[in-house]
């Protein structure tokens, strides 16, 4: 696709798309991504006190939600959307009647390409979302659909069509995406490294996803972008992108669905604490050993042929194997039930309307 037409295809994509933001501080950092949000709607999920005053920049155009929205909206399922974690972010994709996604943290700011020319994130995750993806045999030149590269020689010709993107999931500038361990031993460390690259996650490869800038197709792969049950009143925390992209990985391997990562970059602006952040994913840094060797076994039956499907059956699969590992994967496993009820009720035909939900966007 060339450079003109994914800034139409992004302008038209519009009313396609919903940029989900989750906060526990403010969002000013929306006045530097004003050139390209402004044309957006934005979800944002005020999480922690719901009484604070957040004061959103003029003339965007969005929908604010907090705790009271959640307990109100959601009724006795509210306990599926976390408090006091960066999960939170995913009532926002629930209540989107949106074909696509974008999510950002508050704290990532505009990138710069090595030329200087400042990065349109959103219109690289729609290229990336808008082109098919390879992910039964690898492309040296990484993503073939891009412009000014194909398939190499050897590549099957069979495969060259490629399935449908579900998922984009792209890369931060300075503050890399450390776990609190990485970050003590490394507290200077800084990503400079822009690799221009776009590639597909092979079909049965596992990645640590995170949430911070990443997008998806809310219609093919929505129902299991559920970030699970993290921060308080929970054994563990920032392991939100972690469960979401492992669950979301088996899914689209099992329905024929792509995942990219690489562009686009953000510039990731704050580091948060590492002690902080140890206290929270200590649980999560033994459990990965149990989790990951989990997900590599899943296998999905045939009739498991939609997302929601796929989702209720991987969470009988959660609580009969990890329920083992620790009681709170029985929790999780109904959280998971519950997640998909919700997304079932207000996603069905006569749904509450997410601008019904909360009156009209500002
Ligand atoms: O209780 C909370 C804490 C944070 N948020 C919002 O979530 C995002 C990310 O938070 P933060 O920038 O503090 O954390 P990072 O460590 O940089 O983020 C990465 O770690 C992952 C797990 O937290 C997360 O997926 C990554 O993005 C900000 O927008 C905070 O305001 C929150 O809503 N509630
Ligand atoms: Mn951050």
């Amino acid at each position: 696709m060339s450079g003109s037409t994914a800034a139409e295809a992004a302008a038209i994509l519009k009313e396609e798309v919903d940029i989900v933001i989750p906060t526990i501080r403010n969002v000013d950092f929306l006045e530097k991504w004003r050139p390209f949000f402004q044309p957006y709607h934005l979800i944002i999920v005020q999480d922690g006190d719901p009484s604070k005053p957040i004061k959103v920049p003029p003339r965007f155009n969005y929908h604010l939600y907090n705790r009271n929205d959640v307990n109100r909206l959601l009724g006795p399922r509210a306990h599926c959307i976390s408090f006091k974690d960066s999960s939170c972010r995913c009532f926002g994709f629930l209540l989107s009647k949106k074909k696509y996604i974008f999510t950002i943290d508050d704290d990532c700011f505009v990138a710069k390409d090595p030329s200087g020319k400042e990065i349109n994130a959103l219109e690289q995750h729609l290229k990336n979302l808008l082109s098919p993806s390879t992910p039964f045999f690898f492309n040296t030149l990484y993503d073939p659909y891009r412009e000014g590269t194909d398939f190499v020689r050897g590549y099957p010709f069979s495969l060259r069509e490629g399935v449908p993107t579900a998922a984009s999931h792209g890369l931060w500038l300075n503050m890399p995406d450390y776990d609190g361990p990485t970050q003590l031993v490394k507290p200077l460390e800084r990503n400079n490294r822009y690799v221009d690259a776009v590639m597909t996650i092979p079909k049965g490869t596992l990645f640590p996803m995170c949430g911070m800038n990443l997008a998806f197709n809310r219609e093919l792969i929505g129902p299991a972008m559920y970030f699970g049950l993290m921060g308080e009143g929970q054994p563990i925390g920032r392991y939100d992108g972690m469960w979401a992209g492992w669950c979301m990985k088996v899914i689209s391997d099992h329905l024929g669905l792509g995942v990219k990562t690489g562009l686009p970059y953000i510039w990731h602006s704050k580091a948060s604490s590492p002690f902080v952040n140890l206290k929270k994913e200590y649980k999560g840094i033994y459990w990965q050993e149990e989790l990951i060797p989990f997900f590599q076994s899943v296998s999905l039956p045939k009739e498991c042929t939609t997302a929601q499907k796929c989702y209720i059956e991987l969470s009988k699969q959660v609580k009969a194997k990890l329920g083992k590992v620790d009681e709170y994967f029985n929790k999780l496993a109904d959280a998971m039930v519950t997640w998909i009820e919700a997304w079932e009720e207000l996603n069905s035909s006569g749904e509450k309307s997410e601008a019904l939900s909360n009156g009209p966007a500002k």
